[in-house]
């Protein structure tokens, strides 16, 4: 299939109805641990938790054999097998609030290809908008990315990573349970992140990899548990994969109204950058 077919994909439409139930958000405050109150009916779910709800709805038979609902429905058929998640920018307008049915307005706005230098790439840029009511709550833009089979990637050699003094950081140990648990979070069936023998033999990777969004969530976590304003925007672009194999670092510079994070992989590649934009200053 020629890039001329793919890009006939633009403009694609979807739209996904949920409730955001309690129940939900009660499974990812076990699985992130927020040191806050325990949440209820009425309350605001946390930003970025709306990644736990809107889930894929594809039946068994139509998963692709990587776990993902097979391509040429929403996403477009790109033919390179390896999908990676590369990122997002996202405007948190009003917060969503547990207990409403809410809805997600997806389109295709782009598909661009690029040779990176581990080979070819194609981008496919996915626009969504959040609604409850008639109130827009959250505008999101996702890129993912799909690759061609490339060679093995070696494991991370672990250094001692510098000493921070300047910003406030997280070790995460990123063990099998805490990936199976935010893979049936978001039903997010890709065997990278649970099939070992599939990543390591198939996607040519060394260990499990961590899902990029899992890296956004905890470093969102880490910011607003050290902050009182809220949270208005978050961009973040992951740069190169983590593995469970070792721990990786996270770390977060808060400046006056945004804060500047990264993941950091135990070879101190790295791994993730991101900013979160703080609101209710004198803006
Ligand atoms: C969920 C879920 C899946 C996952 O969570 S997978 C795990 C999370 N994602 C990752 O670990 C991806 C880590 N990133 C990479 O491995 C590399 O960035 C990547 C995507 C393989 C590209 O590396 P390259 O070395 O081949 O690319 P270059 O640096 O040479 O750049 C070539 C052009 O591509 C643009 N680009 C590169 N990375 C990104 C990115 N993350 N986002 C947007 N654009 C990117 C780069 O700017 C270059 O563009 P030019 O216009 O300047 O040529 C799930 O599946 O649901």
């Amino acid at each position: 299939m020629s890039e001329a077919d793919w890009t006939a994909w633009i403009g694609r439409t979807e739209l996904v109805e949920d409730n955001i139930c309690l129940t939900q958000a009660l499974a990812a405050a076990a699985t992130l641990e927020p040191p806050s109150a325990p949440l209820t009916t009425g309350a605001p779910l946390p930003p970025l938790w709306h990644w736990f709800y809107f889930l894929p709805r594809a039946p068994q038979s139509q998963l692709g054999s990587d776990g993902h609902p097979q391509r040429g429905g929403f996403i477009p058929p790109i033919p390179y097998p390896r999908r990676m998640f590369a990122g997002a920018r996202i405007r948190f307008h009003r917060p969503l609030l547990i207990g409403q049915p809410a809805r997600r307005e997806g389109v295709i706005r782009n598909i661009t290809q690029k040779t990176g230098r581990t080979g070819p790439l194609a981008f496919v840029t996915v626009g969504y908008q959040i609604f409850q009511g008639d109130t827009l709550c959250i505008e999101e833009e996702q890129d993912i990315v799909y690759r061609e089979p490339g060679t093995p990637v070696p494991a991370p050699v672990p250094v001692e990573l510098p000493p921070v003094t300047d910003a406030i950081t997280r070790t995460v140990i990123p063990d099998p349970r805490l990936l199976f648990r935010f893979s049936a979070l978001t039903f997010n069936a890709h065997r990278i992140h649970y099939d070992r023998p599939y990543a390591q033999q198939e996607e040519g990777y060394p260990g499990l990899v961590v899902h990029g969004p899992l890296v956004a969530v905890l470093l969102m976590e880490l910011t607003r548990h050290n902050t009182t304003r809220p949270i208005s925007g978050f961009r973040f672009r992951s740069q190169a994969p983590l593995f469970d194999l070792a721990p990786f670092r996270l770390v977060a510079r808060f400046g006056t109204d945004q804060v500047e994070l990264e993941a950091q992989g135990p070879d101190g590649t790295s791994a993730l950058t991101a900013t979160a934009e703080l609101g209710g200053g004198n803006e």
